[in-house]
């Protein structure tokens, strides 16, 4: 996986698990609240790592990812998941407030698709995960292509 996506340019960024990312030379990792502190990720990894950070619907969360060395931090669900089905519900309203708390590129997830998206960019989303709405289409490489038209401004997780 690792080297499929550096040949096309992407970054890989590992769930969950530090030390994996490391032993494979990932472009970093993504934590939830249970994969451990972000602040001994950013020691373990390096600088040049990215690290991204689950805040489910808590700036507060965001506000101490930031603090503790996140690169970027997540919010979501915002609509209803297949994938997940138990996340808990964020608030459209959290992307508009935590955009004048925190300076890191915030990301939104949770049964996102093309269609439904604008309003999650609309009120700040750097990013958008998804799962169900580009793997569940036909044309997966279409998909990606309509997630990506929606944005107007370019965005870096990169720190
Ligand atoms: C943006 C983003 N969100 C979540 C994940 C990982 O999903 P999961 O491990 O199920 O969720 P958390 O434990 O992080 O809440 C991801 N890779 N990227
Ligand atoms: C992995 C994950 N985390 C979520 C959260 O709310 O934190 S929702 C989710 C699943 C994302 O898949 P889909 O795009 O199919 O809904």
């Amino acid at each position: 996986m690792r080297g499929l996506c550096a040949r096309h340019g992407c970054r890989f960024i590992v769930n969950d698990d530090v030390e994996l990312a490391i032993a494979i030379e990932a472009d970093g990792v993504h934590l939830g609240r249970g994969d451990g502190s972000v602040r001994r990720a950013r020691e373990r990894l390096g600088e040049r790592a990215i690290i991204g950070v689950s805040c489910s619907g808590s700036i507060e969360r965001a506000v101490e990812a930031q603090a503790e060395g996140a690169s970027y931090v997540a919010f979501g669900r915002f609509y209803p998941s297949s994938t997940k089905p138990d996340a808990p519900p964020a608030q459209i309203e959290t992307l508009r407030q935590v955009r004048g708390l925190i300076g890191l590129p915030v990301c939104a997830i949770g049964g996102i698709t093309a269609d439904n998206a604008a309003p999650l960019i609309e009120a700040g989303a750097d990013m958008i995960a998804a799962v169900e709405g580009i793997f569940g289409a036909a044309d997966i490489r279409a998909e990606a292509a309509r997630y990506a038209a929606l944005f107007h401004r370019p965005f870096s997780a990169v720190p």
